[in-house]
């Protein structure tokens, strides 16, 4: 058991991620009590049945008082409120963090709120699941994965900084520092377009289905079943990122669409040298990755690619 890193810790909002987060704690020795809140009462019980953390509190201003730590764990829009209601139990030094999957908007609705001498330090985990809810948690989600780290204007308090950096690095993770605007158009790339785009192929492929009576799910293959796991992820969570990310998520979106009607011409103009020279591109990028030794977000692209790696190109 190591020292711990922050004496009292408190989750707020006890989902996938607070859960994983009280486990690798726990894991790691790395908080002294854990307390935890959130605002259905079906989900205290629960949490109180599996033991998920020291102290579940009715209220989270009950959770937050006298933590040294307090993690914001709830969907993104749910942010400003929680911070406002928990601001008079912060004591001083403090740290008030966040695992929020977008930044800016975060760092509007909760900064305001966080009293002087108490320090918000904005953070990201890269890592989840299509899972949400107390039970869904495990100590392993963020091994290897990265957080990243967003400091809201003004507070780069460098010890608070260290310590919570030390919190993810002891939960397994990765650290690194990013601003707000570019985590958002980053993350809008890599997580919200095509999390979009998994929901509308899902939607698409349900309409198609009432058409060929079933079908589309009982013939589909590994590629569509992936989109559906993607698709399953929370819809609170998801409508809260696009309504917090608009402007990056549009930005994306319609670079997306204008690429996509370049496809679809070729397509239809029989342009197969546009086709096969987009799609080798795409897989010399795959390829980058994994040579490069960057594919630890995800343990199973390397065994995909070894065997992508062998084939020979084809015209
Ligand atoms: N799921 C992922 O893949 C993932 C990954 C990284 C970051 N995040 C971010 O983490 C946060 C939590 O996501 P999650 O996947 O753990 O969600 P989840 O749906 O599993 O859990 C959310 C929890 O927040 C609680 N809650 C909702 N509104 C609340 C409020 N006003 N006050 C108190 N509790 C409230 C819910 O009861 C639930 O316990 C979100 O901001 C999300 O953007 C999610
Ligand atoms: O693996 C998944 O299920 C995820 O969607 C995780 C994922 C992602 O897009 O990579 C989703 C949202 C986040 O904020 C961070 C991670």
């Amino acid at each position: 058991m190591s020292v711990p890193v922050f004496e009292r810790v408190a989750l707020i909002g006890l989902g996938l991620i607070a859960s994983s987060m009280a486990h690798a704690m726990r894991r790691a020795g790395l908080a002294g009590e854990i307390t935890g809140h959130a605002r259905s009462a079906e989900t205290r019980e629960i949490a109180r049945e599996i033991g998920l953390v020291d102290r579940v509190c009715e209220t989270a201003a009950e959770a937050a008082e006298g933590a040294d730590l307090v993690v914001l764990c709830v969907p993104v829009g749910a942010m400003g409120a929680v911070a406002e209601e928990i601001a008079p139990m912060l004591k001083p030094g403090a740290v008030v963090s966040d695992v929020g999957s977008v930044k800016k908007a975060v760092i509007e609705a909760v900064a305001p709120h966080i009293p002087e001498g108490v320090h918000f330090i904005p953070a990201h985990p890269l890592a989840g699941t299509e899972h949400s809810g107390p039970r869904s948690g495990f100590a392993e989600l963020f091994d290897n994965r990265w957080c990243l780290i967003v400091p809201a204007n003004g507070d780069i308090d460098p010890d608070a900084v260290a310590r919570l950096s030390a919190l993810w690095e002891g939960m397994g993770a990765h650290v690194d520092v990013m601003d707000a605007d570019h985590h958002d158009l980053v993350l809008a790339v890599t997580s919200h377009t095509p999390h979009l785009i998994a929901y509308t192929m899902v939607g698409v492929a349900d309409d198609l289905r009432r058409v060929t009576d079933s079908e589309v799910i009982k013939y589909s293959a590994a590629g569509f079943r992936d989109f559906t796991r993607i698709a399953a992820s929370d819809p609170t969570m998801w409508r809260d990122v696009f309504l917090t990310n608009k402007e990056a998520t549009l930005e994306i979106l319609g670079r997306f669409t204008e690429e996509l009607f370049a496809l679809q011409r070729a397509i239809r103009t029989g342009d197969g040298d546009h086709l096969h020279d987009y799609f080798t591109r795409t897989r010399a990028i795959r390829r980058g990755i994994i040579e490069a030794g960057q594919d630890t977000a995800a343990p199973d692209f390397g065994r995909g690619a070894a065997r992508g790696d062998k084939t020979e190109p084809r015209k």
